[in-house]
């Protein structure tokens, strides 16, 4: 369904000039393919271009050289063909709901924009449901939730178009641990009822090995390890070694 090849992607250093000596190649020739109703997690250390890689895969951004396609067709016009139909879930999710909008007019937000406002009240609480809300939420505002609680109401907007693609960049990351584990359940959920394509980027390996079928290694610009995550204890390479070492004495699932 994604299809990812040959991508390299640099940014001018900060502080650097003009000359080809001062960017900073982020991504080295990146190679990969999801398959359609996957879950499929992109691992790396911090800075390693995980988020840089999926804001290529949203068309947020441009590779300077390789191809990202879904469907065959270039990302934009697939967006273009297919509006709401690719979504994501930031880490902030302080920052990704409007905090003068209430907690309706968040979920509500996407759906308006498609012009999809057919028992729109209706819609939005069924939608706080499916991710463990209440509807009692819909007059409040972003801060008068807790973190976990907001950011199920980002998942809500997220999937709110019925999207074929979930690409959720950390989206677990800012939640505290037992919150972390009560999302990835939800997300899991999500994934088998809804049937959704999903991109999970994490620094967390056990969240997911959980989570997804096959695992990503994104080290120096490179991926390099891609693995079924039933399989994980048998990765070859030596960065995807010492990040198994690091959690398998904990079990990783
Ligand atoms: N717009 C930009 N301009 C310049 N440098 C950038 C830009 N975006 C990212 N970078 C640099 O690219 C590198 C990769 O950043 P990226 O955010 O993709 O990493 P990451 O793996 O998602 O990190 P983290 O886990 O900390 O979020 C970093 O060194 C970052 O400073």
């Amino acid at each position: 369904m994604i299809e990812v090849k040959g991508v390299h992607k640099s940014y001018s250093k900060i502080g650097g000039g003009f000359f080809k000596k001062d960017k900073l190649h982020v991504l080295r020739g990146i190679d990969f393919e999801i398959e359609e109703g996957q879950c499929v997690g992109l691992i790396g250390e911090s800075g390693s271009g995980k988020s840089t890689l999926s804001r290529l895969i949203l068309g947020l951004e441009k590779p300077n050289e390789g191809t990202i396609t879904i469907e065959g067709k270039p990302v934009k016009s697939w967006i273009k063909e297919n509006p709401g139909k690719m979504t994501v879930v930031f880490q902030d999710y302080t920052s990704s709901a409007n905090p003068k909008f209430t907690i309706k007019q968040v979920v509500a937000e996407p759906l308006i924009a498609l012009r999809k406002t057919e028992n729109l009240d209706k819609v939005v609480v069924e939608l706080l449901e499916k991710v463990g809300l209440s509807a009692n939420l819909v007059d409040r505002y972003p801060h008068e939730l807790s973190g976990g609680q907001l950011q199920r109401v980002c998942i809500a907007r997220a999937i709110a178009t019925n999207p074929k693609i979930l690409v959720l960049d950390e989206a677990i990351s800012a939640l505290d641990v037992s919150i972390q584990a009560q999302v990835l359940d939800l997300l899991k959920d999500l994934k088998n009822e809804l049937d959704m394509t999903y991109l999970f980027i994490a620094h967390d390996l056990q969240a997911v090995a959980n989570l997804c079928d096959e695992v990503l290694f994104l080290y120096q610009g490179n991926i390099v390890e891609k693995i079924s995550s039933d399989r994980l204890a048998f990765a070859q390479n030596e960065y995807a070694q010492r990040l198994l070492n690091s959690v398998i004495p904990f079990s990783i699932k």
